[in-house]
């Protein structure tokens, strides 16, 4: 915990959906739920109030090779994923999002709604999200470059009269891919 942070990044493997670890209790739950829970702890705590928070769902080569495996609903919280897929499917670019989505493009952006919806619950604000793959410098880099983004727009956010532009709401719109 330290002074002056205005941004908090918040980061979960995407392909933890079907994994299990042992939580405080010695009980065996998923992956991904402990990020859930853990998640809830951190932006409802105190030294956090007011905060941006920057979820970055990382991992994401190994996710979209696995849910071509094994079903996202291996995991309770993602059990309504339920997608349309289009007969010329693309794995080839994470840019491509909105043209052709791939079932791994379409799966993360259920679960960055999911974390948005949550977060939104939980603190009446907007989360920041982004698509990382780990292995590859350019993508974290880009991550990196959107919080600095995020910061920039707080900056500025007194300057425009706040809720009036739709950059600043809180709907599950804002995505860095
Ligand atoms: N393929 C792939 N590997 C990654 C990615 N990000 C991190 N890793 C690798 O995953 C391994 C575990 O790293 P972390 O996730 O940082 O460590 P951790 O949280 O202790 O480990 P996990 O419980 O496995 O997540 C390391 O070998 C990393 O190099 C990614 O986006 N893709």
């Amino acid at each position: 915990m330290f002074e002056d942070v205005r941004l908090v990044i918040f980061c979960v493997a995407l392909s933890d959906y079907d994994q299990y670890a042992i939580n405080g209790d010695g009980a065996l739950v998923n992956k991904m739920l402990l990020s859930k829970k853990f998640f809830e702890n951190i932006v409802t705590h105190p030294t956090f109030d007011q905060m941006n928070f920057l979820l970055i769902l990382n991992k994401f080569d190994l996710f979209e090779e696995k849910i071509e495996r094994v079903p996202l609903t291996q995991c309770d919280w993602f059990n309504n994923f339920c997608p349309v897929i289009s007969r010329q499917r693309s794995n080839i670019n994470i840019n491509n999002i909105n043209s052709n989505p791939s079932l791994g493009q379409l799966a993360f952006h259920y679960i960055a709604v999911k974390f948005k919806r949550l977060y939104s619950s939980l603190t009446d604000r907007k989360l920041y999200v982004a698509l990382v793959k780990g292995m590859e410098p350019v993508s974290v880099d880009e991550a990196l470059k959107y919080s600095s983004e995020i910061l920039k727009w707080d900056e500025e956010r007194p300057t425009f009269g706040l809720s009036e532009y739709s950059i600043y709401s809180t709907d599950a719109s804002s995505f860095s891919h």
